[in-house]
């Protein structure tokens, strides 16, 4: 297969592969990003047609695009997901994922991690060997400062991620800020990963390790299918 550009068709095969993996009576994790939100344009089709599902978002936007596409929501109180769908910013082909990059990754992490399966959608410009791309770590305001020692004293260079269309940083669903943390390539994901929760003040940080049970992969030609 061909690698894709990225572009929002390869997307698209993604996200409608992994909607196609939802049945009726499913509670469905809905996940954030422009990947995600196909999978849910997609399962608001399947709403529209008869299938009965709930959906559990994880952000403001997952939970305005599935009102708009008209999914019933509810809360982890009211039941746990059968299955999620979720996006990456990277991914290795073993299921170790960044995710983040639209700052909603401490609610995805534990929508994804409650759903028995969690399918990965994503295009193929994703895919890497060894992931390299910054991490985001989900911070309380009062705790950055010492935050980012920690990350330095880990070898990493945190950034606080700054707002496009707003003076000064970017602040999450939850109220807190996120540093955008750069190590170069990590070779052993999951001692970084326990590392980075270790630190007081860290809310959550994107490295996903463990979580994904499928990844569905869009190109420009098709899809595909990968367990983990
Ligand atoms: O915080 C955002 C999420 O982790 C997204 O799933 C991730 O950034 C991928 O988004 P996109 O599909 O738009 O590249």
């Amino acid at each position: 297969m061909k690698a894709s550009d990225g572009t929002d068709e390869a997307k698209r095969r993604a996200g409608e592969s992994a909607s196609g993996q939802v049945e009726n009576g499913m509670v469905v994790g809905l996940g954030t990003g422009s990947t995600a939100a196909h999978a849910i344009r997609a399962l608001g089709e399947k709403v529209a047609a008869g299938m009965e599902i709930q959906g559990v978002p994880t952000s403001y936007q997952s939970r305005t695009l599935a009102r708009e596409v008209g999914i019933p929501l509810c809360t982890l109180e009211a039941a746990r997901p059968d299955i999620a769908i979720d996006g990456a910013d990277q991914l290795q082909l073993d299921g170790a994922l960044v995710k983040g990059g639209g700052a909603a990754h401490a609610r995805e992490k534990i929508v994804d991690t409650s759903a028995p399966r969690c399918l990965i959608v994503a295009d193929d410009t994703k895919l890497t060997d060894t992931l390299d791309h910054p991490i985001p770590v989900e911070v309380l305001p009062d705790a950055v400062p010492t935050v980012e020692q920690a990350i330095h004293e880990r070898d990493g260079d945190p950034t606080v991620r700054t707002a496009q269309r707003k003076d000064g940083p970017v602040v999450t669903d939850n109220g807190n800020l996120v540093l955008d943390c750069a190590f170069g390539p990590i070779e052993t994901p999951e001692t970084l990963a326990a590392s980075l929760s270790a630190i007081p003040g860290v809310v959550e940080h994107g490295l996903f390790i463990g979580v994904a049970t499928e990844l569905h992969i869009g190109s420009n030609d098709g899809v595909s299918i990968h367990s983990v």
